[in-house]
């Protein structure tokens, strides 16, 4: 049967090396699940597959249709887990131009990500980018005092009041937590309709809450489907037999290859579509385990596009690096190489085969390079990118990271050193109080 796979053969890591730490997995399970370790107020998302807010979810459904139905442009005002979790699937799952498509062909409102950086430049260009068309917001702020959203949501505010006037309350959706806060106390008075973050439900773990929820259905993603994958990463994730567990021999082998000093990890795709999960899995391991002077570097890389800048690095710098490769088995759309008459770019050789053809070549000749250079290399397979597999990898990565950083001797749920720069910043624009 088709399924998620990890195959770590060529990660230098031997099979009794795993064996070696099989007890500490366990361990990690138990502490995880007996709620029993750091942060353990956090492991709302741990059965949230399965024990989600029905009511909720209804609600979702139902407002994404009405967005659907009524507007052209839908704007998620987030940072961080309260957008990245979305983008990653609508643009994974989506057509790549999604955006540019015409309407018919899009069937659904043109999607934009705002108040998820300062930049006046761009919130002014989108701003002149939507003039004229119907619009819906959802802001999204499990703490409702993130500055970028914020701000964002100020400048969108006074917009939707100047065009819709009274009306603009039945565009504005908000995501916070369910009483507290200035998003909910705004509205409360304004009557913005709101969805919920769960109390233990973190940002980087909040992808299948109405967080993420609501802007992929907005964009006519099946979330049932979603959350059916996720259900079943839930169940197969669970097994303490590592080798019935992909989830957990990743959190392994990334620990075993950390000890070894492999202290940056690029997370590689040959699907430019990926870009936005690659970003999640950023902030999903960079802020669970890079704490007390410790962690990986999440980075990423999009091949073969960046064989072609860090390729160089990767093959031949520090070996301080280990790759892990999202490999799409069956990708959504082929095409064919067609013989020409005159083979005048000298591709005739390659007629009757196909671009995937020649990624998968990419993607194995890489391989073979890499390892060839030092670099170990994970790769996890993934059948087809279709919403059940995306719900159910999201959950793999979501697993473990925590199995990970519980073994790294972490609390993978909180994230005090973002503060530090938040401080700083709010005492040079002068906030009260700093
Ligand atoms: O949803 P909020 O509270 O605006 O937070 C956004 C992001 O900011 C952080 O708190 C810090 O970066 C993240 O953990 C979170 O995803």
């Amino acid at each position: 049967m088709e399924n998620i796979s990890l195959d770590y053969s060529n990660s230098f890591v031997r099979e009794h090396e795993l064996r070696h730490l099989e007890e500490y997995i366990s361990l990690a399970h138990h502490i995880l699940h007996e709620k029993k370790g750091a942060g353990s107020e956090y492991l709302g998302w741990l059965d949230y597959p399965k024990n989600y807010d029905i009511e909720e979810f209804k609600k979702v459904k139902e407002t994404a249709l009405n967005i659907r139905k009524n507007s052209e442009v839908f704007i998620v005002i987030g940072i961080g887990g309260s957008y990245l979790g979305s983008r990653a699937c609508i643009e994974g799952l989506n057509h790549s131009f999604y955006n540019q498509l015409c309407s018919e062909k899009r069937n659904g409102p043109e999607i934009y990500f705002v108040g998820n950086n300062v930049s006046s430049t761009y919130i002014f260009e989108l701003l002149e980018l939507i003039e004229d068309k119907s619009l819906s917001i959802n802001v999204i702020s499990k703490s409702g005092t993130t500055t970028e959203p914020a701000i964002a949501f100020r400048i969108f505010r006074e917009y939707m009041n100047n065009k819709y006037g009274k009306e603009a309350k039945d565009r504005i959706y908000i995501t916070t937590d369910k009483e507290k806060g200035i998003l909910k106390e705004m509205s409360k008075n304004e009557g913005y309709e709101t969805f919920t973050v769960p109390d233990s439900i973190g940002g980087r773990y909040s992808v299948l809450t109405s967080v993420g929820l609501l802007p992929i259905a907005v964009a006519g993603i099946d979330i049932d489907m979603l959350m059916e994958g996720a259900k079943e990463g839930m169940e197969e994730y669970s097994a303490l037999d590592i080798d019935k567990n992909y989830s957990y021999q990743y959190a392994l082998l990334r620990n075993i290859l950390y000890r070894k000093g492999k202290d940056i990890e690029i997370l590689a795709s040959y699907e430019p579509s990926l870009h936005y999960f690659q970003e999640w899995w950023k902030q999903l391991f960079g802020e669970s385990e890079g704490k007390d002077l410790k962690g990986i570097y999440p980075s990423s890389a999009n091949f073969t596009t960046d064989l072609h800048s860090l390729g160089q690095l990767i093959q031949d710098g520090k070996r301080n690096i280990f790759e892990t490769t999202i490999n799409i088995e069956k990708v959504r759309k082929d095409i064919e190489i067609k013989k020409e008459q005159e083979d005048l770019d000298g591709l005739n050789f390659l007629s009757g085969k196909t671009i995937d053809f020649v990624n998968k070549k990419a993607f194995e000749g890489t391989l073979l390079a890499h390892t060839k250079g030092g670099v170990p290399n994970i790769i996890i397979n993934i059948p087809e990118m279709n919403e059940k597999y995306f719900g159910k990898l999201i959950y793999f990565f979501q697993k473990s990271c925590a199995i990970s950083g519980y073994l790294m001797g972490v609390n993978p749920f909180d994230q005090p050193g973002v503060e530090e720069y938040k401080k700083n910043m709010f005492k040079l624009i002068g906030k009260p109080g700093y």
